[in-house]
């Protein structure tokens, strides 16, 4: 391994997961062009090898890693590029670009959340948007936390896409000595779940924020299982997909359960009366469910599955309901 040609890796994005995927890939034969719209924090890593923002323990090795604050130079020569900002800022940080620019290229998808403004997969979105092949497209999913990461802790991943030898690939490259990542090819399946386990978090986090205990969230997790298994298996059905495996089951509970996780920080917040924007403003960092209930309550109007869970979520975050009212309806309502 140690002679053969490294692998080109373009990173789009400075946050904590960037940053993250960052030193996980640099345990590996890499060059990665690292993209970040932050001209400060570029210049910082450039000269000190840390982030000062986000991790800033996690020591980036220059030799494998060069920082970008123009993002064409970073895809430039890249054979793979690695999706990494929140879904609400994709379409931003990528303006200007054309099909030209992710000709060729592996285009992964390391973010949990939709596209806000069309209510689209960020995998469907690239396709359409960039003409990528499907099979050329992955996700990253599983239950991991760039914070866990960045103390080596012991670590799963799971890769996703239609294509095998993609989702084979993007698995060795985030195989280390810490991480093990698997491929999968239910694309749409784990892609959903990782969307939708953020809502559940934001409930378990208003849930707690109100003084709920762990056996009402117990029991809030296992209904979710439930709403979840209804959606999916609705718009996608696949005979042999396992909700129980870690890139769909373990990442619901890492989600609702972590101190680390922002949804659930979020989701705490809003509970204990702050409101949307005091929220967002107490949290240097984004909770993709804010943006996701949204449009997973859209894109399930027409199919009426009935989720109760995301539906109080919507209601709460974009119809002013009161976070009381409708934890008692749902206490009523679970078993
Ligand atoms: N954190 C984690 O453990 C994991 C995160 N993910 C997913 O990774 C994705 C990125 O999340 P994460 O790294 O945690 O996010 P963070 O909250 O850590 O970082 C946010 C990033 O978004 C950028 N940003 C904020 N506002 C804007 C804006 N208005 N326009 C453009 N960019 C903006 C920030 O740039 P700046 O610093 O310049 O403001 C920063 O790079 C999400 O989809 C998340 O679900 C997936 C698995 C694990
Ligand atoms: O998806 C994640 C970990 O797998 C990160 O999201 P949260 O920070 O909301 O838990």
């Amino acid at each position: 391994m140690k002679n053969s040609t490294p692998a080109r890796i373009a990173m789009i994005g400075g946050g904590s997961w960037a940053t993250a995927l960052v030193k996980i890939l640099s345990e590996g034969n890499v060059v990665v062009r690292w993209w970040l719209r932050s001209e400060t924090d570029a210049a910082h890593i450039k000269r000190y090898h840390h982030n000062k923002s986000y991790l800033s323990d996690v020591q980036i090795n220059p030799r494998k890693v060069k920082v970008h604050t123009k993002i064409r130079e970073a895809l430039r020569d890249a054979d793979y590029v690695i999706l990494a900002v929140p879904a609400a800022f994709v379409s931003n940080a990528l303006l200007g670009l054309t099909p030209k620019q992710f000709a060729g290229k592996h285009i992964v998808s390391a973010i949990k959340g939709m596209i806000p403004e069309v209510n689209q997969l960020v995998t469907d979105w690239v396709e359409t948007t960039y003409d990528v092949p499907k099979d050329h497209i992955s996700c990253i999913a599983g239950p991991c936390h760039a914070e866990e990461v960045a103390l080596e802790k012991q670590s799963y991943l799971t890769i996703a896409s239609t294509g095998v030898p993609c989702a084979e690939a993007v698995s060795a490259l985030l195989t280390c000595r810490f991480v093990k990542a698997s491929p999968i090819n239910d694309l749409y399946g784990v892609e959903y779940c990782a969307v939708m386990k953020n809502i559940i978090a934001l409930a378990c986090g208003i849930t707690h924020g109100l003084g709920y205990g762990d056996n009402f969230q117990a029991v809030l997790v296992s209904n979710a299982t439930q709403e979840i298994r209804r959606f999916v298996d609705t718009l996608f059905p696949v005979a042999t997909r396992d909700l129980s495996q870690s890139a769909y089951l373990g990442d619901l509970l890492v989600t609702c359960y972590s101190p680390f996780s922002r949804n659930r920080t979020f989701g705490n917040l809003i509970g204990r009366g702050y409101t949307i924007q005091s929220a967002q403003m107490e949290m240097n960092m984004i909770a993709e469910g804010y943006y996701a209930v949204r449009s997973i309550h859209a894109i399930n109007e027409p199919h009426n599955v009935p989720m109760p869970i995301v539906d109080s979520v919507y209601r709460i975050l974009y119809e002013g309901a009161s976070p009381v009212s409708e934890m008692n309806a749902l206490k009523r309502e679970m078993k």
